[in-house]
């Protein structure tokens, strides 16, 4: 009988995304065994300084990555929005889950909050916008979603932003207090999406039910909008793109840090299109920026 051996980092978000692929394989053929690996990264043990300061999104993926190429795991799962801008062409990546809720939420502690605490956010991205909205008082907040809740309710923040996505997967909807819309806060490229990686040659084609297509375009356009800006690894970038009835939408924030200039603009085109309008939305931006 077969056997998957499913990798994933060990926190509760994390986890939870892993099963939904267990799901989704289990539901392929109930006759496959799965088995869940966790396993915690560098980027989830430095826990006390920026993430553009220790090195960018690779911490997160370096120790599965591995698994994968030593065959201790046969596929890994990830949030997309933090897979770095390169991926090697051993470790493909092979199946993308629907998007969930794409907005960044508003986080309020549990009891009635201390309004002289700071907001607490995760990403220059996040900070950026919110001041934009008018709110000032704002610092930096790591950690996974739970840590981060804890925080929150220790009383150290007024508020804290995070990807509505995964508080919803972990099943705490009920604490969000206010959505913001794309336009207030555009998300980062892929955010809401679940990225299932390989080892070139694996037949997984067990991971037919799982996979979106639709998926698939949409962040073929953010990502592409953001390697084009040099993988937007110190440099806040925020990327969204969506169908109105056919046609592709991506909406883009670049922000030039040393001109200290931000700005926004869109492309519309067709699906097949989607990494062709990547390219042209972050050269137009730049350009836009100079
Ligand atoms: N950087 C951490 C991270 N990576 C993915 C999610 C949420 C789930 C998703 O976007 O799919 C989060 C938490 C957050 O930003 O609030």
């Amino acid at each position: 009988m077969k056997t998957v051996r499913v990798g994933s980092r060990d926190s509760g978000l994390a986890v939870i995304q892993a099963q939904m692929v267990i799901d989704a394989i289990k539901k392929y053929d109930s006759n496959i065994e799965v088995e869940l690996v966790t396993m915690k990264t560098t980027g989830d043990r430095i826990l006390d300084k920026t993430l553009d300061k220790i090195g960018g999104k690779g911490l997160f993926v370096k120790e599965l990555d591995e698994a994968l190429r030593n065959g201790g795991v046969d596929i890994t799962v990830h949030s997309y929005k933090d897979m770095p801008m390169e991926i090697n062409s051993e470790l493909p990546v092979v199946a993308l889950s629907e998007r969930e809720d794409e907005r960044d939420v508003l986080i309020l502690p549990v009891k009635q909050g201390d309004k002289s605490k700071p907001l607490g956010c995760s990403s220059k991205r996040r900070m950026l916008q919110l001041k934009a909205l008018g709110f000032d008082n704002i610092e930096p907040l790591r950690g996974n979603v739970i840590t981060r809740l804890k925080k929150l309710d220790d009383g150290e923040y007024c508020g804290i932003i995070l990807a509505a996505a995964g508080i919803k997967r972990l099943g705490l909807e009920n604490r969000i207090s206010r959505y913001f819309t794309t336009e207030e806060i555009m998300p980062a490229a892929c955010q809401g999406i679940i990225a299932v990686q390989t080892r070139k040659g694996e037949d997984t084609r067990y991971l037919a039910n799982f996979h979106s297509e639709r998926s698939k375009i949409v962040s073929d356009a953010e990502r592409a909008f953001v390697a084009a800006l040099d993988g937007g690894c110190s440099s806040p970038v925020a990327a969204y793109a969506y169908f109105e009835n056919d046609k592709l939408v991506l909406r883009g924030l670049y922000v030039n840090e040393e001109k200290n200039i931000a700005i926004k603009g869109i492309e519309y085109g067709r699906a097949e299109d989607a990494v062709k309008m990547g390219i042209s939305l972050a050269k137009r931006l730049k350009g836009e920026a100079c």
